[in-house]
C-alpha cells in the first residue's frame, strides 16, 4: 500500500459524567482522529489517545498533533508498505512519542485489513469472536455516589469493576464496598498516587479479595513495583509504567508485576501490543486492555487487540455510551451483558460517521506529500 494523504479530525467531545482519578477531573475529552488514505481512496482509521495535559504520560493532545503533522504523517505519505509492523521500522529513529505513532499505525492496521477483506482482530492474529469487558469508575465524593455507580453497572452485566483509589479515598471505601458486594470480581486503579511509605495502606487492601491493583507507585518505576510485590498478596498490574515492550520485558523478569494492562497508544501501536502479548504469554503474565477514555475508532482498536489469547482478563472497553451522549461510529460499540461482539466486517468493522463528527469537530489538517519532513538534523 501507498498512503496518499492523512487527515487528522480534532474533536471536543463531552462527556455524560465528570470522570475523576488521582490526577483530577474530567468533564470534556480532546480527541484526535486519523484517517489515512491510499492511492485507491480506502481509508483506514486510527484515534490518538493522549490526555488533554501531560498528568497520565508526557504526551499531551497540542504535542501529539504537532508530532503527527511534522514527523509521522509525513515519514510514511508515499513510502511503499507491505505490513504495518513496517511503521514502527520506520518509526525507529524517533524517540518515544508512543501514542502518536500508535494512531496512524493503527490507520494502518485498519487499511490493510480492510485492504485484505479480513477484520482488525484477524489480521492482528485474534481468534476470539467476542470480548469480556469491564468498567472503569472514577473516585465520587462519597462511598454512597459510587456504590450507586457500581450498583447500575453490576446491573449492567459488566465482567468487573475497577475503582479508582487515592490517599484518603483506599481501605474505608473498599471495605464499604466489599460489605455491599462481597463477591464481585473488583479491583483499583491508583495512578500512582503512593510510595513504598504507604506500604502499611497498601498491604490492608489485601484483605478485601481485589483482583488486583493497578499502578500503584510512580509511573515508570519498576524497582519499587517488584518490592511492593513481596511484601502484598494482591497482585501488581502495570499501567503508566509499562511504555514500551522493553519495560515489559524488564518488568516481567524483576516481578514487577503479575498482570499487565496493555494499553495500544502508550506502548506505540499495535505490532509493540502484539510483541508484549506474546512475551506476556510465554511467561504466563496475563493481560487486559486499558481505556484512555476513547471514542468509537479506538474502543474498536482496544476491541482488536483484546481478541488476542492472552488477554484473559476482562479489559476496559465499555460501551460507547458510557461516556458519550452520541459516538463517531456507526454502529456504536456495545457491551451486552458485559461482552462486546467482533464484527465481521472488514477492519475495524464499523462506520466513521462524518455527520455525526461534525457535531464535535473543531478543526482538520491534511497531510499530503506536499508536507515534507521537516528536520534540522539530515543524513
Ligand atoms: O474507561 C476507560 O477508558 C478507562 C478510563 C481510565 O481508567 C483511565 C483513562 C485515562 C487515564 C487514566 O486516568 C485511566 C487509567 O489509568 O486506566
Ligand atoms: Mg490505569
Amino acid at each position: 500500500m501507498k498512503i496518499k494523504e492523512i487527515k487528522l479530525y480534532q474533536l471536543l467531545m463531552d462527556m455524560r459524567n465528570p470522570f475523576t482519578t488521582s490526577f483530577g477531573t474530567q468533564q470534556k475529552r480532546f480527541i484526535t482522529i486519523v484517517e489515512a488514505i491510499d492511492e485507491d481512496g480506502t481509508s483506514g482509521f486510527g484515534e490518538c489517545v493522549s490526555g488533554e495535559d501531560p498528568l497520565y504520560s508526557e504526551e499531551f493532545m497540542d504535542s501529539t498533533l504537532i508530532a503527527l503533522k511534522k514527523y509521522f504523517g509525513p515519514l510514511v505519505i508515499g513510502k511503499e508498505i507491505s505490513h504495518p509492523d513496517e511503521v514502527w521500522e520506520i518509526y525507529k529513529p524517533f524517540k518515544r512519542n508512543n501514542m502518536a505513532k500508535a494512531c496512524i499505525e493503527g490507520a494502518v492496521w485498519d487499511l490493510y485489513a480492510k485492504q485484505k477483506g479480513i477484520t482488525l482482530a484477524e489480521a492482528l492474529g485474534g481468534k476470539k469472536t467476542s470480548v469480556d469487558v469491564g468498567v472503569s469508575l472514577g473516585i465520587e465524593d462519597t462511598d454512597e455516589a459510587l456504590l450507586e455507580k457500581i450498583d447500575e453497572k453490576v446491573k449492567e452485566g459488566y465482567k468487573r469493576i475497577k475503582v479508582k483509589i487515592k490517599p484518603g479515598r483506599d481501605v474505608d471505601m473498599i471495605k464499604n464496598i466489599r460489605e455491599v458486594y462481597p463477591d464481585i470480581p473488583l479491583m483499583v486503579d491508583a495512578n500512582s498516587a503512593y510510595t513504598l511509605d504507604d506500604i502499611e495502606t497498601l498491604k490492608a487492601l489485601d484483605e478485601f479479595n481485589l483482583m488486583m491493583i493497578e499502578q500503584p507507585l510512580m509511573a515508570g518505576d519498576l524497582i519499587d513495583h517488584a518490592k511492593l510485590q513481596k511484601e502484598i498478596k494482591t497482585p501488581v498490574c502495570l499501567d503508566e509504567s509499562i511504555d514500551s515492550y522493553e519495560a515489559a520485558a524488564a518488568a516481567i523478569e524483576m516481578g514487577s508485576c503479575q498482570i499487565i494492562n496493555v494499553k495500544v497508544g502508550r506502548v506505540g501501536g499495535l505490532t509493540q501490543s502484539i510483541k508484549i502479548h506474546d512475551l506476556a504469554e510465554k511467561h504466563n503474565i496475563p493481560l487486559w486492555c486499558g481505556g484512555m477514555l476513547e471514542a468509537g475508532v479506538g474502543r474498536l482498536h482496544n476491541v482488536a487487540i483484546t481478541s488476542l489469547s492472552n488477554f484473559t482478563l476482562p479489559g476496559d472497553t465499555a460501551s460507547s455510551s458510557r461516556y458519550w451522549f452520541e459516538d463517531i461510529i456507526t454502529p456504536e460499540v456495545v457491551a451486552e451483558n458485559g461482552t462486546v461482539t467482533i464484527s465481521d466486517k472488514p477492519g475495524i468493522g464499523a462506520e466513521v460517521d462524518f455527520d455525526k463528527m461534525k457535531q464535535y469537530l473543531v478543526k482538520t489538517e491534511t497531510i499530503t506529500a506536499d508536507d515534507q519532513l521537516d528536520m534540522i538534523m539530515h543524513n
